[in-house]
């Protein structure tokens, strides 16, 4: 077999008994029928996930950031400098960065993997294992990676979601960390649904009208070179990704594959999930949306791949931070299933009429 091929298996759905036993059991549970709304559906999700109701609680929630740098930050496409993405690595590694305090007070831990950081500071050494190449080819004018490249990429991801299930993670959360990045998120954003341009350029870190003008640019050009190898995601991740969002979706694929559910995050997560559902289709019904942000192109994301987002927070940072936002609710609605007594345990009256199905 040529091993330069990757090839991924069909995906399972989530255990259809689990998701029935789930939603009998919320009926049995102390509450009017559907009283707690969309975080009944939050744990009927969990248990299909996981095959067993009622749910487990979780007990490793896992954040894997994927930095890389982007050569079309050298446009002047957004409102920082690239070196900014070595030094979040850096505030990453000592625990000050958002992601850091916003996991730590949902209770998940935080990996952070350098994919294609253009620096070679040794504060990313220990977390090169994977590196692919310092940034990326100028996606305007030229692809991202080369083929090999691109390929190494989702096989990190993969081998990094096997590794963290593997590893006892049992829920996971895929987090981005790079300047650019959302330029290139917002060309796979409108290469996969069919959208203009300007539908897709958003502010990204807060850029300014001129700023935009040749974000929108950029975009431009980069579709045109993406439109051509739709069909192919490995070849539209070479053309128009990077090294760190082609991990990131090789990374959603094989969670899906692991039977392992997945909150996602922002944009650049919502464009690395749009590619993985292309490698693995019927992948996104191990995801869950954990937010919908402030991007244009991140809505259209999530619209297309039919996920509800959980919150609506006006996230936009990336780094995994929408997603465990989310984190809070998505324990809860497992707890309630796990936890709470029904009718016949706690001698509670049920309902004088039945409630009407919905
Ligand atoms: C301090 C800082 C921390 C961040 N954490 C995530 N991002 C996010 O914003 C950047 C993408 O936006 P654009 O495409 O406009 O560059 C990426 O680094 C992304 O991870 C950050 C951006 C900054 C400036
Ligand atoms: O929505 C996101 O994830 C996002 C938006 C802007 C910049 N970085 C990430």
């Amino acid at each position: 077999m040529d091993d330069d091929i990757l090839e991924f298996a069909e995906v399972e759905q989530p255990d259809e008994h689990a998701r029935s036993a789930a939603i009998a059991l919320h009926s049995k549970l102390i509450k009017p029928a559907g009283s707690l709304g969309r975080l009944e559906e939050l744990g009927v999700w969990v248990a299909a996930c996981q095959g067993q109701s009622p749910p487990r609680p979780f007990t490793r929630p896992r954040v894997v950031v994927f930095a890389g740098d982007h050569g079309i930050a050298a446009k002047g496409v957004s409102a920082y400098p690239s070196e900014v993405t070595a030094q979040l690595v850096g505030s990453m590694l000592t625990g000050g960065a958002a992601i850091n305090v916003l996991a730590a007070s949902a209770g998940a831990s935080v990996r952070v993997i350098d994919m294609a950081v253009d620096s070679d500071a040794p504060a990313t050494r220990s977390i090169g294992e994977f590196k692919v190449r310092r940034g990326s080819g100028s996606i305007d004018v030229e692809d991202a990676l080369t083929d090999a490249e691109a390929r190494a990429a989702v096989r990190a991801g993969r081998a990094i979601a096997d590794a963290e299930v593997d590893g006892g993670a049992d829920l996971l959360i895929a987090g981005d960390l790079g300047i650019g990045n959302s330029t290139p998120a917002s060309v796979l954003v409108a290469a996969l649904t069919g959208s203009e341009p300007v539908a897709v350029v958003g502010r990204g870190s807060g850029i300014d009208d001129n700023a935009w003008m040749r974000k929108a640019a950029a975009v431009r050009d980069a579709l045109r070179r993406a439109r051509t190898v739709l069909a192919d995601p490995v070849a539209l991740l070479r053309t128009t990704a990077g090294a760190d969002i082609a991990a990131m979706a090789g990374f959603l694929a094989q969670a899906s594959l692991r039977k392992t559910p997945v909150i996602l995050d922002g944009l650049v997560a919502a464009a690395a999930a749009l590619v993985a559902e292309e490698l693995v289709p019927g992948a996104r019904q191990w995801w869950t949306a954990g937010q919908r942000g402030g991007e244009p192109a991140h809505a259209l994301a999530l619209e297309h791949l039919d996920l509800d987002p959980i919150l609506d927070l006006d996230v936009r940072l990336g780094e995994g931070t929408g997603a465990v936002a989310a984190l809070p609710l998505v324990f809860m609605a497992t707890r309630v299933l796990a936890e709470m007594a029904t009718h016949e345990q706690a001698g509670v009256s049920g309902p004088l009429i039945e409630a009407p199905a919905t």
